[in-house]
């Protein structure tokens, strides 16, 4: 085992038109357990892929720990790879798909013997030892790939590109935790690949996020769900994701629109910012006076044990959109999860508002999340007063994070002083 590190490592299938990943400078720390996070396309195969020598990086060294290795290929850089779909041997017994990387490596009989039936018991595959792999499904396939890629002792990483996707959903818990107990007992560096937040956040010791080619942060799931360092973490994790709003910076005071919701805290010049603010972190009141921000309720979502309230918030556009229009709103019952929301309410395909404009019958204003506990009593038309948690909400510039909003000092109001009459759900509080 060993520190794997990446010095200006980057990739170009294009002779360097455009980077399918950007030069970047990474350690994958020996033992840990790392989830690798991003959208398709984002660079994640590609990565794997020059870790484990498939790949020459078009810039850039690889080193496990002192040694070279960007011309090492595959073979001597004793990686253990495991890929979306299954890899195997179809003729062969499922007793000898395992067997293969350790009689290919001369491992004596005895212990090639011991590792295939220690894996096979950990993932369930003993009453199929004796099967031909082709007669399997292509789930329980798949697992015999899993236990080919970890039958091994002593590989620099274990690799694990999205391993679970043919996997039946029933299976993945299981298989879930089953690898992060391999991991604790063989302490190999474990990189898993996966688009899913669920599966990356109950998997890793440190989940790497990467978009666009580029890693945007790296960090232990709590801190990134606490402290997102970029938009894009505030949206890829948590569910639904960070609202965001366009707001201003001035005199060291965050405004959304006229309304004051903070006091800045960073070095942060005048000019506009985005504020960021998670579900968890907003407070919702039927009304109430800055900090915070006036706004119209729009949509309850009941989603059995917490509540998402939508609210369109019109901080740049004078008083609520209701009032503006002298409309309540509209109930329209979508059915399901016992979801009321007014039509033409834009969700955002399930995550919480991300900077857009939602426009409502000629109304415009911003569209935010809040969580509440179960069984709020605020409505679609209903008036809400949003004042955001202190310290828990963020500024972005660039998309880069800037600053973090506190409680203006003494003002009334202070989310922290007040009593909601509709809480924030603990569930995601720190
Ligand atoms: N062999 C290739 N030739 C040309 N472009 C490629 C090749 N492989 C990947 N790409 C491009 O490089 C970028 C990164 O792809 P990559 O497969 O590494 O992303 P990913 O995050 O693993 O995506 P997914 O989750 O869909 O597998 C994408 O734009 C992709 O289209």
């Amino acid at each position: 085992m060993a520190d794997i590190r990446l010095e200006g490592v980057g990739h170009s299938y294009d002779g360097g038109r455009t980077w399918a990943l950007k030069p970047m400078t990474w350690t994958w720390r020996s033992g840990r357990a790392y989830a690798l996070l991003g959208p398709s396309g984002c660079g994640k195969t590609t990565l794997l892929n020059i870790i484990s020598g498939l790949l020459t990086p078009t810039t850039g060294r690889i080193w496990f720990d002192d040694r070279e290795m960007t011309a090492v290929p595959t073979a001597g850089r004793d990686i253990a790879q495991v890929f979306q779909f299954p890899v195997l041997y179809e003729e062969m017994s499922v007793y000898d798909n395992l067997a293969f990387p350790l009689r290919n490596r001369k491992y004596p009989k005895a212990e090639v013997d011991r590792r295939v039936r220690q894996v096979s018991g950990m993932l369930g595959l003993d009453d199929h030892l004796r099967r031909r792999s082709r007669r399997l499904d292509p789930g329980r396939q798949q697992i015999v790939s899993l236990g080919r890629g970890l039958v091994r002792s002593g590989v620099a990483a274990v690799l694990l590109d999205e391993p679970l996707t043919v996997v039946d959903p029933a299976m993945k818990w299981t298989l879930r935790s089953t690898l992060k107990e391999i991991h604790r007992d063989t302490g190999h560096t474990f990189v898993y690949v996966t688009h899913d937040q669920t599966e990356a956040l109950t998997f890793a010791d440190e989940v790497v996020v990467v978009k666009d080619g580029e890693i945007v942060q790296a960090g232990e799931p709590t801190e990134l769900f606490l402290s997102p360092a970029h938009e894009f973490v505030g949206h890829f994790i948590g569910s639904p994701g960070m609202n965001v709003l366009p707001a201003e910076v001035s005199d060291g005071v965050v405004s959304v629109g006229r309304a004051a919701v903070g006091r800045a805290v960073g070095d942060l010049p005048p000019g506009p910012v985005r504020i960021g603010i998670r579900p968890e972190f907003a407070v919702l009141d039927s009304a109430g006076s800055t900090p915070g921000v006036a706004g119209r309720v729009t949509g309850v979502d009941r989603m059995g044990s917490y509540d998402l309230v939508h609210v369109l918030v019109n901080g740049h556009d004078g008083p609520p959109p209701a009032e503006r229009d002298g409309q309540t709103g509209q109930t329209g019952q979508t059915g399901q999860t016992g979801q009321t929301r007014q039509d033409g309410q834009d969700r955002q395909g399930g995550r919480a508002g991300q900077g857009g404009r939602a426009g409502q019958g000629g109304r415009v204003g911003h569209s935010l999340v809040v969580k509440t506990d179960a069984g709020t009593r605020f409505e679609p038309g209903d008036a809400g007063f949003v004042r955001f948690a202190a310290d828990r909400a963020y500024l972005f510039r660039d998309a880069v994070r800037c600053g973090t909003v506190a409680a203006l000092n003494g003002a009334p109001g202070e989310p922290e002083a007040h009593a909601p009459e509709d809480r924030v759900s603990r569930s995601g509080e720190a």
